[in-house]
Formats: C-alpha cells, sequence, structure tokens
C-alpha cells in the first residue's frame, strides 16, 4: 500500500526548511533525494568495512567486495542484464556515455554517420561529436517537434548503410518527452547500426528491460533513483562489450603486465580501472531495492497524478506556456511572459520551492523555441499536490513582483 506520509518520513531531508519556508523539492531531474535506508549504507560502509575490493586477503576487503559484487548482480537484475558482467559500473551516465563513444574511435571510419536526437543532453552530444572529429564519421540529427517529440518520420529518412550508430535519452531532461525508443532501436538494426540509450532520466520513473528494449548499451546514474552521486551503470551486450578496447589503463583492468606486452581482464573489470566508487556501488544496489520496495507501479501512478494536477493548475495563469506536451513522465518545463526563467526561479527559491532554471545541458532544445532556457519543475514519487498548491502561488506571486 503506498502511503505518501511513510515514503516521506524515508527522506531527512523533506524536513528541511530555507529562507524560513518549508522546503518544496521539485529539482528532481537533477538528482533525486536519498532515503534513511541508502544513506545508512553509506554509514555502515564507513563504519564497518571500507577496505579495497578484488585485492584484499583479509576479511573486510572480503566483505566489501562481497557486497559490491552483490550490487552489481542487483543492478543486473533490475535492468534485466542476460549477465552481471554486461554491467560496468561507472561514475555516471556522462562516463557511460564516454565509454562507449572512445571505444568506437578506434572502429569507425571516415564517412560513416552517427544519429543523435535532439532532444539529447549535452553529454549524449559533445562525446559523438568529439567521436565525429577524432574519426570523420558525420552527425545526422533527428529533429524534433512544436510538442516536444521526435520526427520519426525524418528519422526512417535518416536511416542508411552508413548509419553505424544511433544515441537518443530514453526521456528528454529538459521537457520529459519519453521517446519510442523501441522503435528508434528495431529500425537502426535494421541497417546493422548499434543503439546507446541515455537512460538517465527515465529511471527514477521506470524500470528498463534492456532485453526486451534489445538495447545495444543502455546508460544511468545513480542519483537519478535514489542512489548516491558519483556512480552509475554502463549496460552492454556482451558482444559488443568484448568489441570495443579498454577505456581507461591502470589497475584492475588488468591479467598480466609486463613492460614488453600487457594483457586487458574479462568483464565488467576491463572497463572498471582503478579503485572504484566501492561505496556508491554498494550503495547502488540499495537504491535499486528502494525503488522497487516503493513499486514503479506506484510511482507512476503517483507522479503523473502530480503531473496532471500541476499542469491543469498551471495553465490557469495567464501568460505562462509549458513546453513539451507530448507523452512524457513528471517533467513540467515552462516560461512567464516577458519574465526571465532565471528571475523566478530565484523568487522560487526565496519561497522554498527547488526548481531548475535555464537550458538544462539541452540548449539544442531552447534554440528550437528560440527561448535562453525555462523553469523546470519535475516532480517525484515523494511529492505531494500539497506542494503543487505551494508551487503554483509561488509562481503567481513571482509573476506579480516581476511583471
Ligand atoms: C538525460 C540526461 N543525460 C545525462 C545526464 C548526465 O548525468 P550525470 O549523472 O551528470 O552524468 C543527465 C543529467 N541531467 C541533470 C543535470 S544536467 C539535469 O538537471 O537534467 C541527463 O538528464
Amino acid at each position: 500500500m503506498f502511503s505518501i506520509d511513510k515514503i516521506r518520513a524515508d527522506f531527512p531531508i523533506l524536513n528541511r526548511e530555507v529562507h524560513g519556508k518549508k522546503l518544496v523539492y521539485l529539482d528532481n531531474g537533477a538528482t533525486s533525494q536519498t532515503p534513511k535506508v541508502v544513506i545508512d549504507t553509506i554509514v555502515d560502509y564507513y563504519s564497518n568495512y571500507n577496505a579495497n575490493i578484488h585485492r584484499g586477503v583479509h576479511t573486510l576487503s572480503q566483505e566489501a567486495t562481497d557486497k559490491y559484487e552483490e550490487a552489481r548482480i542487483k543492478i543486473q537484475k533490475h535492468f534485466n542484464a542476460k549477465h552481471s558482467y554486461e554491467i560496468i559500473l561507472t561514475s555516471g551516465t556522462t562516463h557511460g556515455v564516454n565509454i562507449v563513444a572512445s571505444g568506437f574511435a578506434s572502429i569507425l571510419q571516415e564517412g560513416d554517420e552517427i544519429i543523435v536526437s535532439a532532444l539529447e543532453h549535452h553529454s549524449n552530444i559533445v562525446p559523438w561529436q568529439m567521436l565525429c572529429e577524432k574519426t570523420g564519421a558525420i552527425l545526422k540529427v533527428i529533429p524534433m517537434d512544436e510538442d516536444g517529440s521526435l520526427r520519426m518520420d525524418l528519422y526512417h529518412e535518416l536511416l542508411n548503410p552508413k548509419t553505424k550508430l544511433v544515441f537518443c535519452n530514453h526521456v528528454s531532461n529538459a521537457l520529459g518527452t519519453i521517446n519510442p525508443i523501441k522503435e528508434i532501436i528495431h529500425a537502426a538494426h535494421k541497417f546493422g547500426a548499434y543503439v546507446l540509450i541515455d537512460g538517465a532520466q527515465a529511471v527514477p520513473h521506470i524500470k528498463p528491460d534492456v532485453q526486451a528494449l534489445d538495447a545495444d548499451f543502455y546508460v544511468a546514474s545513480a542519483h537519478k533513483m535514489c542512489g548516491p552521486t558519483g556512480v552509475g551503470m554502463l549496460y552492454g551486450k556482451e558482444e559488443l562489450l568484448q568489441l570495443l578496447p579498454p577505456y581507461q589503463g591502470g589497475g584492475e583492468m588488468i591479467e598480466t603486465v609486463t613492460f614488453e606486452k600487457t594483457t586487458y581482464a574479462g568483464l565488467p573489470h576491463k572497463f572498471e580501472a582503478g579503485t572504484p566508487n566501492i561505496c556508491g556501488g554498494i550503495a547502488f544496489g540499495v537504491a535499486v531495492d528502494y525503488m522497487n520496495s516503493v513499486g514503479f507501479s506506484n510511482i507512476e501512478k503517483q507522479e503523473n497524478e502530480l503531473l496532471s494536477y500541476a499542469t491543469q493548475e498551471l495553465e490557469k495563469i495567464d501568460g505562462l506556456k509549458i513546453y513539451g506536451t507530448t507523452n512524457k513522465t513528471s517533467v513540467i518545463s515552462f516560461n512567464l511572459e516577458g519574465i526571465h526563467p532565471y528571475d523566478v526561479g530565484a523568487i522560487l527559491d526565496k519561497l522554498g520551492v527547488a526548481v531548475r532554471t535555464g537550458h538544462h545541458c539541452a540548449q539544442p532544445i531552447m534554440d528550437f523555441y528560440c527561448i535562453p532556457g525555462t523553469v523546470r519543475a519535475s516532480f517525484s514519487f515523494y511529492n505531494t499536490k500539497e506542494e503543487v498548491d505551494i508551487l503554483v502561488n509561488a509562481v503567481k506571486k513571482a509573476q506579480m513582483m516581476l511583471s
């Protein structure tokens, strides 16, 4: 049974006040908040079994190694990967994208084509531009539409035998748009292209099944789904991870090292050079357990109710425009006519409401709408309708003060 009071009691930070006002945290698209069970895991690790992993013969190292590899298996099962070694623990989504992009630097040829969507976050644009500069590959873009959806008709036209890679986010961080990634993947595979899906904004809301999607790569960050910052995952099909060269050289990613030659470790350690974020990985596994204990159907129901209520109430405000009205997760990007989003965000902060303003690391989307940025309210399952009312009243107050 989903009890919002019980859920909110899991998050100590929700009792915070800012500027003498009750905190209303609506910036979950930037990072989600952290439940006590995850916080306690971090304290427990550093209090009771902090040790380096995969190397020590002593008890603490074995305990830490066991917990870290248990977390990998939890993440594997959560995303329904076939093998645990197809889950590379990274420092986050950006790191995962860069592992794949740099891996293809030794594979792509001049004139090969890479397709990205107009809805991408900078971390799923810039690495591919860098890859094109290195290899002479050509970047193509799936255009977006006024409602924040992708022009799938034009996507199908872009695909051709030269298309080698396609990158798309599962959910847009700036607008909340849920992209038709199964169709995107299926169409790309018809031309033999590989697909990386950026799941950073999907994992707080849904439980992706990478085998059902037939995704070649899928990346995400723990801090978007109640986990700590500095840790995330890259899923890759075994045969593709075998294809890619290591991303970084160092300890852990080797079998044998001589000055004449080094042989590399197998999966997943080939891509996990150096001492990883051990505590973060263990806490990521606990965050996966926590999200599943809340239940993704409960999460979806709560967040959809908040989205429709907030949309209905915000739309009553004259001069307010919402960007992204297609099938989406609980994100509302909006502007007040004649008022810069930054100024709205600053007033909302004074009233205790935390939102994000600006281009949200998705400048091409803002260019499409010819705006400097938006005010983005992003809701999570632990937000409430009362918090929506506080947001709406704060927006009205900001409009009055700034008009
Ligand atoms: C779709 C998408 N793709 C990649 C990233 C980067 O995640 P990292 O954990 O920083 O590596 C993000 C993070 N978006 C935050 C910070 S810019 C936002 O406020 O929207 C994202 O939303």
